[in-house]
């Protein structure tokens, strides 16, 4: 079935993509909707062509992320992949990667990772991110950032002109200890963008979300720019009270973009 304006991803080089982007057949020949899922699953099976026997690969978190590592897990079951360690971002996937049979390990056995696929909530024209409004940014940035290769996975509605540009959160994990008082010292350090520091909560009843490392995220709302990002993370990261933020500077050395107009891949060397 030709289909002009079919993304890159729908190329006889993938069959297994191109099958699953396939609408049905009795679906009539107008225009083809591809949702966001499906720019997702392209972006994650593309950055699963980077993965090789033998690595030690992060297993990043989230909706996206989700993709890369089912697919990991099909190319394993077919053997076409051999010897793979995952090192899972999260308990979530550190269930779905037990549930789909992938060799788990972590970083106190593997100080190098060979090759990290995580998904991101934002990404700026110079491949700096926002992580973790799935709440696992702590582990995710302990394992990022040991990785020889950090290849993320978005679509394009990640993308922003700048960090915070999204109008969306940018979490910080705090300890639950006193997390009020750090929620506003986090909100006065930015006061200059009329920032909004939120407690993430869950359910009706408004309790605070916990982390998997038992902490809180606090949810940092920008209405401008933040200025310099190094100058912001040290600042957040010099607070007593917060564990992490969510800002992963420099990290990401490809991002793979799956949307309309089929598959861009930005590297950071090529890039900057
Ligand atoms: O950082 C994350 C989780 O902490 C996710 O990678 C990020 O939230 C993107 O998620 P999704 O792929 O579901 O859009």
């Amino acid at each position: 079935m030709a289909i002009p304006y079919l993304p890159n991803f729908m190329g006889s080089d993938n069959p297994p993509m191109a099958a699953a982007l396939l609408l049905p057949s009795s679906v009539p020949l107008s225009p083809p909707i591809f949702s966001q899922d499906d720019y997702k699953k392209a972006a994650a099976y593309k950055a699963v062509e980077f993965v090789h026997s033998g690595m030690v690969l992060g297993l990043g978190t989230g909706s996206t992320a989700k993709h890369a590592v089912d697919r990991i897990a099909e190319l394993l079951r077919q053997g076409t992949l051999k010897d793979i360690v995952g090192i899972p971002t999260s308990k979530k996937t550190y269930d779905q990667a037990v549930s789909l049979g992938i060799p788990l390990s972590d970083l106190d056995s593997h100080h190098v990772i060979d090759l990290a696929i995580d998904g991101a909530d934002e990404v700026d024209p110079h491949l700096n991110l926002v992580k973790g409004r799935g709440g696992s940014l702590l582990r995710e940035k302990m394992v990022e950032c040991v990785c020889k290769k950090f290849i993320v996975i978005v679509d394009e509605s990640k993308l922003v002109e700048y960090i915070g540009g999204s109008g969306l959160a940018m979490p910080v994990e705090v300890v639950p200890y006193c997390w009020k008082f750090t929620a506003v010292r986090l909100q006065n350090l930015f006061e200059d963008t009329d920032c909004v520091a939120k407690l993430r909560t869950v359910g009706d009843d408004g309790e605070p979300y916990v982390t998997d490392n038992g902490n809180y995220i606090v949810d940092l709302y920008f209405k401008k720019a933040i200025g310099d990002l190094k100058v912001a993370s040290d600042r957040i990261l010099r607070l007593a009270g917060v564990v992490e933020h969510g800002m992963f500077l420099d990290m990401a050395t490809t991002v793979i973009v799956a949307g309309e107009l089929g598959i861009t891949i930005k590297n950071k060397e090529l890039d900057e």
